[in-house]
């Protein structure tokens, strides 16, 4: 079997004065994959990522990136995982191809392997090599963060909420890059609030809910969780009372000729549920119907985990 590109068993983490902020975690993030790292604030995945980078020490537990214990290994831990953080940190006054550089000198990466510019190149940013960082747009500042966590060519990427507060354009810029460093090879790991993005990017997603796994599945299987369906039916005339039928789980009327029902897709389908609202004497004017999203699965999770 191919080994893991981060292999966490049992992590837990207590911060002094007593908040537990990973309670038991273990999960593997499998090689070359897009792997989605979901919770909801303070869940705890920031905690997660900073004990991978080795900023935040762990309680219990072990992981290990590329096969690389993060205690018995720390060095070939360290090479082989590329990290960015939430907040743009780069020396304003450097230019790009400096700021990199400087950064292959921090990870002792000799002058004959650097790939600046190549890498600059990858993220869009060739043509600024040598304009002052601070005078990139938002989304440059935020490419040039990925490039710079991938001087040392890692296997492993992660990005924390790399799209927080950046505008649904840059974002798809972002995944762009992200994407083509994936069809490379490169393993990305990413926390993100934005459960559509996750559900487009990710081939497997984790859910971290008050330190603990809640989940660990393909996205698909995830996404095919969630057993509610809605279909709200427009009918002919002014509905005088809200039929009741078996098959509705919840049903109400959101306007005197529309009603909004709640079906579970592992019970009934929707021919069924047309065809309760058909014997009431109603003629079926229009229909509309919401898949379940990964939204939906994530709510009922955290509920149930709660
Ligand atoms: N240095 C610290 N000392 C004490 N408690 C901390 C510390 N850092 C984080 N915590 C707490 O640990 C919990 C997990 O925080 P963490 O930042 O890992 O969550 P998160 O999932 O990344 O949240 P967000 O999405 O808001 O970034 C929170 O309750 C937080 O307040």
């Amino acid at each position: 079997m191919t080994e893991a590109a981060i292999d966490i068993r049992g992590l837990s983490k207590t911060y002094q004065g007593g908040k537990r902020a990973l309670d038991d975690v273990s999960f593997d993030v499998p090689r070359g994959q897009i792997f989605g790292l979901l919770g909801p604030n303070g869940a705890g995945k920031s905690t997660l990522i900073n004990i991978l980078a080795g900023l935040v020490n762990k309680t219990a537990g072990r992981a290990a990136i590329w096969g690389f214990d993060i205690d018995a290994h720390p060095r070939n831990a360290k090479a082989s995982i590329g990290i960015v953080n939430q907040e743009i940190t780069f020396d304003p006054f450097f230019t790009p191809i400096e700021t990199l550089e400087i950064q292959a000198g921090l990870y002792g990466v000799r002058k004959a392997d650097r790939r600046s510019m190549e890498l600059l190149v990858a993220m869009g940013l060739g043509d600024k090599a040598n304009a002052y960082s601070r005078t990139l747009s938002g989304g440059m500042k935020r490419r040039l963060m990925v490039a710079k966590a991938m001087v040392h060519a890692p296997p492993v990427l992660v990005l924390d909420e790399p799209t927080a507060g950046v505008d649904i354009e840059l974002r798809q810029q972002l995944w762009a890059y992200v994407r083509g460093l994936n069809a490379e090879g490169v393993t990305v790991v990413l926390t993100t609030h934005y459960l559509e993005e996750a559900e487009q990017l990710c081939d497997r997603i984790a859910i971290i809910n008050q330190g603990r796994l809640i989940a660990n599945e393909p996205t698909r299987t995830l996404v095919g969780m969630a057993q509610e369906k809605l279909v709200a039916v427009t009918v002919d005339r002014d509905i005088a009372a809200v039929p009741e039928n078996v098959c509705f789980q919840k049903i109400e009327r959101t306007d005197p000729r529309t009603l909004a029902i709640t079906y579970r897709k592992d019970e009934v389908n929707a021919g069924e549920v047309l065809a309760a609202i058909g014997r009431e004497g109603y003629g079926i004017v229009d229909v509309s119907t919401r898949e379940a999203d990964l939204e939906d699965v994530f709510l009922n999770l955290t509920r149930a985990a709660r």
